[in-house]
């Protein structure tokens, strides 16, 4: 039985994963050891099997012990452990939803329903390093992977709408926090139908901008707004979640010595969970907008394509629909007014699953059939 160790487990990417390994029965297959970097000792958690006490995850003699190390502790962890745990001569299979390795050229990108191939020999190579791809890349590959996979796209942008959820916990208590401060103070205008709404404006905006509101990890306001910029500065002038979008896209692809270009501008929303994107995609040819439609619903089981009209966009492609499943709505799809090789998309997707803790989850199911 294949000896895996669950770091992370507790965190918000970490308790999806392990949500859905015990929905799917998961942990009968496998010896799971979970680790910790603050609860050493504690008891770990119900996931239907015994389980010992919790270990310390910087403890490296414990992790040489393993067969797995599936990690959601998040890049800094990775950071610290990677590579003392690769000198001391493991060779156990490490897999990791954080970016830190994503670009190594040990590390292999998964997303098996795209790369599936790429995966299987890279396994046969005998790469023991897979990494989970950024949450709007994987989301993007699931929605769009039939044009991919047909050779259809010339360049594309993607210009997202990422959910608070995606900076993590506090970040989601923050914007409901600011959420909330709106509300109170416009609560008396609020309740007399005959208040000014000019009035209520400016006391929301007031709100906004005082000093008492929150913003200690937004480092703005988010709710009745939203932050044209996330992750960390690149040289060029792009934010690091815009440059992931082509490089990890065409690493995922395989497509190294013949990228094809991939820009756009990330913005976060004051979605809670689930993150949007809407494209325009260059095709290589002029094709016909059922033929797009038909390549995108048959790429894979989770994949939609909602209509293109009123009614079914706002039930069906939205975060308070798709938050919690494994859809992939593709939707809003018709040709833009510049001719018939210029197409727009809209998408939808749970960045926990898709995003971050199902490919992980695939993947370890992968390598025990692999053995
Ligand atoms: N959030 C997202 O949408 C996505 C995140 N990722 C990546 O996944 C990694 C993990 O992200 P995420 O899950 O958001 O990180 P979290 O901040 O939710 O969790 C990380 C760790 O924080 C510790 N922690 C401290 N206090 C608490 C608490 N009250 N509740 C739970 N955990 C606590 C836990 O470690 P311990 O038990 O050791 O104390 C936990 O494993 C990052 O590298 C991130 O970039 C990737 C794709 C999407
Ligand atoms: N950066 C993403 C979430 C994430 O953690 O991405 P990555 O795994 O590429 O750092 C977001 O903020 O929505």
């Amino acid at each position: 039985m294949l000896k895996v160790g669950f770091v992370g487990w507790r965190g918000m990417v970490g308790s999806v994963l392990m949500h859905r390994m015990r929905e799917a029965n998961d942990f009968a297959g496998i010896e799971p050891i979970f680790f910790t970097t603050s609860q050493v000792g504690q008891p770990g958690p119900d996931v239907g099997v015994e389980v010992p006490p919790l270990k310390d995850a910087f403890d490296i003699e414990a992790l040489k012990a393993l067969d797995v190390v599936v990690t959601c502790q998040g890049g800094d962890y990775t950071e610290k452990v990677y590579q003392p745990l690769r000198e001391s001569g493991w060779k156990g299979y490490w897999l990791d939803a954080a970016s830190t390795l994503r670009m190594s050229d040990d590390a292999t990108i998964v997303l098996d329903p795209v790369n599936r191939h790429v995966i299987d020999a890279q396994l046969a190579r005998g790469t023991r390093t897979f990494v989970g791809g950024n949450c709007t890349v994987s989301l993007m590959l699931m929605g769009l992977g039939g044009l991919f996979e047909a050779d259809l796209i010339e360049w594309m942008t993607s210009m997202t709408y990422q959910a608070a959820s995606g900076s993590g916990a506090k970040h989601m208590r923050e914007l409901l926090n600011q959420m909330g401060s709106l509300r109170d103070a416009v609560a008396t205008e609020l309740a007399d139908p005959a208040s000014a709404i000019l009035d209520i404006d400016r006391k929301v905006s007031a709100a906004m901008r005082g000093d008492g509101f929150p913003i200690d990890n937004f480092g703005a306001p988010l709710a009745g707004g939203l932050l044209p910029w996330i992750d960390k500065p690149m040289e060029n002038g792009q934010s690091k979640e815009e440059w992931k979008g082509g490089v990890e896209t065409n690493k995922i692809l395989g497509h190294g010595d013949n990228p094809i270009p991939i820009d756009g501008l990330c913005v976060r929303i004051g979605a809670m969970r689930s993150h949007s994107q809407a494209f325009t995609i260059k095709l290589k040819k002029d094709v016909p907008i059922d033929e797009i439609e038909d390549r995108i619903a048959r790429h894979n089981d989770w994949v939609k394509v909602i209509p293109n009209d009123k009614e079914a966009t706002l039930r069906e492609l939205t975060p308070a629909a798709v938050t919690g499943t494994m859809n992939v709505p593709v939707g809003r799809l018709r040709k833009l007014a510049m001719g018939g090789e210029y197409l727009t998309a809209f998408s939808v997707g749970d960045q926990l699953l898709w995003g971050a803790a199902e490919p992980l989850k695939r993947m370890l199911a992968i390598l025990r059939e692999s053995r």
